[in-house]
């Protein structure tokens, strides 16, 4: 369980906070995605829970630990975590990369082997085949791929991830979220998502936290943000795709490209509403790729 208590964080000015008390609980095994304008203050809180940033105000508990209890670098190890830029070593053979986290705890070379050919079979890139090439000889879902390999390593119960699906084309997107939610689920994991692209949230988060320039403006299931927005910002978020889909339910081909179901274990259904959502997605070019800070 992660909770945010009271979180203020400014970075040059205090009269221009980027978090203004931020309060927010994710329990163990959820999916909660922040969302919001650009510069509204998702990467900065997400920062906060592995303390790459370490807020002015307020506390972050893990399991019910302050998370300054132990020192941030072995803190960092116990947290997956997917960055948007492309952080896989380039030099380090895809092995190498996997195996980062197992070994900076200290396992037994065999152990990491074992893991490492475990979450390589996981992702798909059996290890016989993909171990030992180094990043720039795979696609960019491969590299993804092996980004969330790497952030699983040290078996954390927890993963950031910040806008990790936003560079891929359509089709493979919606394989690796498809997957991404499966891993999510299967290893019970907490999970806390940064995305710019509201029908992703609405399709993979148990809850959605909305931030405008550094509050939290709402925070609520699917269903309940389509149906009661409850504040005008989300209104203006929720006239983009969701009223898109609406327009277009009922005719929209759900063979089209681009065009994704809405999952039925939504809680609840939207409004009794649309059954696809045609994705609109303004994600920024990014790749999936673990936090080069670990290997510092
Ligand atoms: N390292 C930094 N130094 C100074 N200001 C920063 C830094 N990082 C972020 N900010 C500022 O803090 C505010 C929140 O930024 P943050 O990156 O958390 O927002 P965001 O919602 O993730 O934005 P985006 O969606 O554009 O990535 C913005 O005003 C941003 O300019």
């Amino acid at each position: 369980m992660i909770e945010l208590r009271n979180i203020t964080h400014w970075y040059d000015d205090p009269a221009r906070p980027a978090l203004r008390n931020v309060s927010l609980r994710v329990a163990a095994g959820e999916l909660v995605a922040l969302v919001g304008g650009s510069g509204s203050g998702k990467t900065t809180l997400l920062k906060t829970i592995n303390r790459l940033v370490e807020p002015r105000q307020g506390e972050v508990r893990i399991n019910g630990r302050d998370n300054r209890s132990m020192p941030a670098h072995l803190l960092r190890r116990t947290i997956g975590h997917v960055v948007q830029t492309s952080g896989l070593f380039p030099h380090w053979t895809v092995f190498d990369n996997v195996a980062a986290v197992p070994r900076l705890l200290g396992w037994s070379a065999d152990r990491v082997r074992q893991r490492v050919n475990e979450l390589m079979t996981m992702i798909r890139l059996p290890a016989q085949d993909y171990a030992q090439r180094f990043p720039d000889s795979l696609s960019g879902g491969q590299r993804q791929r092996v980004g969330f390999a790497r952030a699983l390593a040290g078996s954390p119960s927890i993963l950031l991830m910040d806008e990790p699906f936003g560079a891929l084309d359509p089709e493979i997107r919606d394989e690796l979220r498809a997957e991404f939610l499966q891993v999510h689920r299967s290893l019970g994991l907490t999970t806390v998502l940064v995305t710019h692209d509201l029908v992703e949230a609405l399709e993979l988060a148990d809850r959605i936290a909305v931030l405008d320039q550094g509050e939290l403006i709402r925070l609520a299931t699917p269903r309940e943000l389509v149906s009661r927005p409850s504040h005008p910002a989300v209104e203006r978020m929720l006239n983009g795709p969701v009223r898109h889909a609406r327009l277009l339910a009922g005719w929209a081909d759900p063979s089209a490209q681009g065009a994704i179901p809405i999952p039925s274990n939504l809680p609840g259904d939207l409004d009794g509403e649309s059954t696809q959502v045609i994705l609109k997605s303004d994600a920024v070019s990014s790749c999936v790729a673990f936090s080069t800070d670990e290997a510092k």
